[in-house]
């Protein structure tokens, strides 16, 4: 498993919370934990949609981002999903990272402090250099797609 040093800060409303981890020896994603305070709740009702605070900055390399992903349990079991998934980090990014929640489910989501409510996958990025060009290159799929192969 490659890795890369990503420097993280815990802000002081995400002081007493563990740092992000994976799972397992070979997870994709480190679990983001709700920074609410632990006296107030947070409540998603029905289609109920809230930047979810996790009290932590991170520094990426340069050319990496971090994308912020929905938990499959949560989604699954509860209809809670990340609204813009997935969420894009910047590496130059220094502000908290939040995680916009929405609640898709027909009852409503209690999010308690230190619950993990989605995860952060780190990955290799490149930018496009664009060059304009008065004709694009011809292939077998042309302009053919949305379903343009059969069945969707
Ligand atoms: O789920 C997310 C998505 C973004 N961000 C932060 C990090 C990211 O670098 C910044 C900007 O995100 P994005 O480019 O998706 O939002 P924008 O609406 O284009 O805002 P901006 O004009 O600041 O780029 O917001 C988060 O904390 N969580
Ligand atoms: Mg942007």
């Amino acid at each position: 498993m490659r890795d890369v040093k990503v420097d993280v800060k815990r802000l002081a409303h995400g002081a007493d919370l563990a740092l992000p981890a994976y799972q397992t020896a070979e997870a994709a994603g480190l679990d983001l934990a709700a920074a609410v305070p632990a006296d107030a709740p947070l409540v998603l009702a029905p289609l109920g949609r809230a930047l979810v605070p996790t009290g932590l900055v991170i520094a990426l390399p340069s050319g990496y981002e971090a994308q912020v992903r929905p938990r499959s349990g949560l989604a699954v079991k509860h209809g809670i999903t990340v609204l813009n998934a997935p969420g894009t980090i910047d590496a130059d990014y220094r502000g908290e990272v939040k995680v916009p929640l929405i609640n898709l489910g027909a009852e409503p989501f209690e999010i308690r402090r230190g619950e993990r409510i989605a995860q952060l996958v780190v990955a290799p990025v490149v930018q496009a250099r664009l060059v304009e060009v008065s004709e694009v290159t011809d292939t077998a799929r042309g302009s053919g797609g949305f379903g343009s192969t059969g069945r969707s």
